[in-house]
């Protein structure tokens, strides 16, 4: 971070703010609409933000506005890129994020951690709260990460509509008929309080495609930002898999995700469609990928 000039922090002083403010540099990215504002400290005298910090630059009123923080910083690990760090828009750390980790990925190219167009390979090691992961680069420009496996036994179905399950962050899918009359916030907020307490779950609204069983759209409540946001990845990992699984109750076949030949599921979501490939092997869904866009929208230095 960069120290504040002895004439800034006077001038701060004069108008009564706090004298622990610093000055961070920021870039700001968003994927399929979910935005992260993202921080550089991968050098290690860096100074880590607080929770407040977090929470003000989250702020859409008074700061830069995002749905949550990444921080990026060395990792210990011989091979891997880096570690990331995930804040939600609450300033609190949480899960794993799909969408900013595949932002992050365009972030580190950004500042010359890697270079996918020249490099020999075009998928990295990161480490993130769950483990390590692959990212990379697709031809066509957007960015993917790999979800680890999820055990079909994890999977909980609660009944014929909602299932329970974990892509690395915690999802509640619920089936519905017509998503755009789907008060999500309203009926998100319900069931990420009453059934799932203070530690809390993302709840993911998912309609069916009549025409396409390998489509869906989805609109999704996070916890941590505690309203719907444009697009989650993970969410939508959790949804696709969801809805294999209940063509494989409804005994509408939509083809095998089989060892050999992952399945694609399209999510469309408010902010983009993401893409999620995925084996089945066993009763293990392997190779889970998730892809899609990622835009760098613009940079900056907030004091906070
Ligand atoms: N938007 C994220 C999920 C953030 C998870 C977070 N809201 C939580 O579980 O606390 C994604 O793309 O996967």
């Amino acid at each position: 971070m960069i120290p504040l000039s002895r004439a800034f922090r006077s001038f701060c002083l004069h108008h009564r703010c706090l004298s622990s403010l610093m000055e961070v540099p920021f870039s700001k990215y968003e994927g399929a609409g979910n935005d992260f504002i993202v921080v550089d400290m991968t050098s290690r005298i860096s100074t880590p933000l607080t929770s407040g910090q977090r929470l003000r630059m989250c702020n859409r009123k008074t700061g830069i506005g995002a749905d949550g923080v990444l921080v990026l910083q060395q990792s210990e690990l011989p091979g891997f890129t880096f570690k990331l760090l995930y804040y939600n828009a609450d300033g609190q750390e949480s899960s794993l994020c799909g969408n900013g980790s595949r932002c992050s990925l365009a972030f580190a190219e950004q500042i010359g951690l890697v270079d996918f167009d020249h490099a020999g390979s075009h998928v990295i090691k990161f480490e993130a709260c769950d483990g390590s992961h692959l990212g990379g680069k697709m031809a066509g420009g957007q960015y993917f990460v790999d979800i680890r496996d999820v055990r079909i036994s994890d999977v909980k179905r609660i009944d014929e509509m909602n299932y329970f399950l974990n892509t690395g962050s915690p999802h509640h899918v619920r089936f519905v008929e017509h998503l755009t009359q789907t008060d999500v916030p309203g009926i998100g907020k319900e069931i990420r309080w009453k059934t799932y307490g203070k530690e809390g779950s993302n709840v993911n609204f998912v309609q069916m495609s009549l025409q396409n069983p390998r489509q869906i759209s989805v609109r999704t409540f996070e916890r941590g930002v505690e309203d719907e946001t444009l697009a989650c990845g993970t969410g939508a990992v959790a949804s696709a898999i969801a809805a294999y699984l209940r063509h494989q109750y409804d005994k509408k076949p939509i083809g095998c995700a089989s060892s050999q030949d992952p399945m694609t599921t399209q999510v469309l979501m408010e902010g983009g469609t993401l893409e999620v490939a995925f084996k089945l092997q066993g009763n293990i869904f392997s190779d889970i990928r998730l892809r899609g866009p990622v835009r760098h929208v613009f940079e900056g230095n907030i004091v906070v």
